[in-house]
């Protein structure tokens, strides 16, 4: 097979960020139909109407169809949250631990302080995505989604059995085999955890747009991913996770968390479909499973992917910005057609 044609894809976790880098980045995404655009700017996105700004700021910047979200802090009214989605201003709520990863600084402490909001998106029936790492200083860096599992997340489920749930780039087997026994919930999982494990990172020289939350993992997890996303299980569905950092964040003695692949994810993915012999299971991943969860139909159009070295620069560049490419460090077997 030397061309490959699925239905357009969207991206179900996507930050933006704004100002100038958001004009850098949001044209980077115009493979992907839809995104599910994460808050966590500074400050975060907290209302309907900042949601509504932001998603115009989007637009204006070159991504013509976002799906925002809200950032869920211990004071969030649930009245606006329950608005913005009837309305049609959010698609989902976004749950950050505080302290878990890039500017959650203002999202949850005390889990017990937004279970009245929990219940009135239940109710409501307003999805809630989550980054599903504890944050516990004395908890290894590596343990910490495995944690959040057991700690966090079953007593939520529990609580809230009819709460939509979208748990965030899933990186370990515990988290996978936790979403095959709950039915109905969602994974997203990203491009780098697919192609890269914690060697990949720091083997040999430490690689820092290699580095995102939660952490790359061993590589028996990156095994368990792979299964996961190339199997068409309906549960699981991309999201990239592409999180543009400045290249001096990055490349710095304190690194930022994230890496950038939007503008060349869908050749990346590809090329790990190929390599599990699965490239037919890339659109249920990539088109079909994603929409499903979230009661949206497939796009209608479609994109092709054709055999060939994959070219992409080093960096982006534009409006005083400038962000590096992650680079999986071997070539890459699909391009997408002219
Ligand atoms: N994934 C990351 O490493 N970083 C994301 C935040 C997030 O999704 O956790 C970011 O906003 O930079
Ligand atoms: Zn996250
Ligand atoms: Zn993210």
């Amino acid at each position: 097979m030397d061309t490959l044609t699925i239905r357009r894809p969207d991206d179900w976790h996507l930050h933006l960020r704004d100002g100038d880098m958001l004009r850098l980045v949001a044209p980077q995404s115009r493979l992907f139909a839809r995104a599910i655009i994460m808050p966590n700017l500074v400050p975060p996105v907290v209302t309907g109407a900042e949601a509504a700004a932001y998603r115009d700021r989007v637009i204006a910047a070159g991504f013509a169809r976002p799906l925002m979200t809200l950032y869920l802090t211990e004071d969030t009214d649930p009245a606006d949250v329950v608005a913005a989605h009837r309305d049609g201003i959010i698609t989902a709520v976004k749950l950050y631990p505080a302290g878990a990863t890039t500017n959650s600084a203002s999202g949850v402490r005390d889990f017990d302080k937004v279970r009245p909001v929990l219940a009135a998106m239940e109710a409501a029936g307003v999805p809630l995505c989550l980054h599903g790492e504890v944050t516990d200083r004395d908890i290894d860096i590596f343990d910490r989604e495995a944690r959040f599992l057991d700690r966090i997340l079953t007593p939520l489920r529990a609580a809230h059995p009819n709460l939509k749930l979208t748990l965030e780039h899933v990186t370990t087997t515990e988290a996978v085999d936790w979403v095959r026994a709950h039915p109905g919930v969602g994974a997203t999982i990203t491009v780098q955890h697919l192609m890269a494990n914690r060697n990949d990172m720091l083997a040999g020289g430490m690689r820092p747009h290699f580095y995102c939350l939660p952490i790359l993992k061993r590589d028996t997890h990156q095994a368990s991913l792979r299964a996961a996303a190339t199997g068409g299980e309906a549960q699981f569905f991309l999201g990239t996770d592409s999180a543009p950092h400045p290249t001096h964040a990055k490349e710095s003695s304190c690194c930022s968390a994230g890496c950038f692949t939007a503008p060349h994810a869908l050749p990346l993915l590809a090329h790990v479909f190929e390599e599990e012999g699965a490239l037919g299971l890339l659109e249920a991943f990539a088109s079909l499973n994603g929409p499903a969860h979230y009661g949206f139909t497939p796009n209608d159009d479609t994109i092709t992917l054709t055999r060939g070295p994959l070219t992409f620069p080093d960096k982006i560049e534009g409006y005083g910005q400038s962000v590096t490419l992650f680079d999986p460090g071997h070539p890459v077997n699909w391009r997408i057609a002219d």
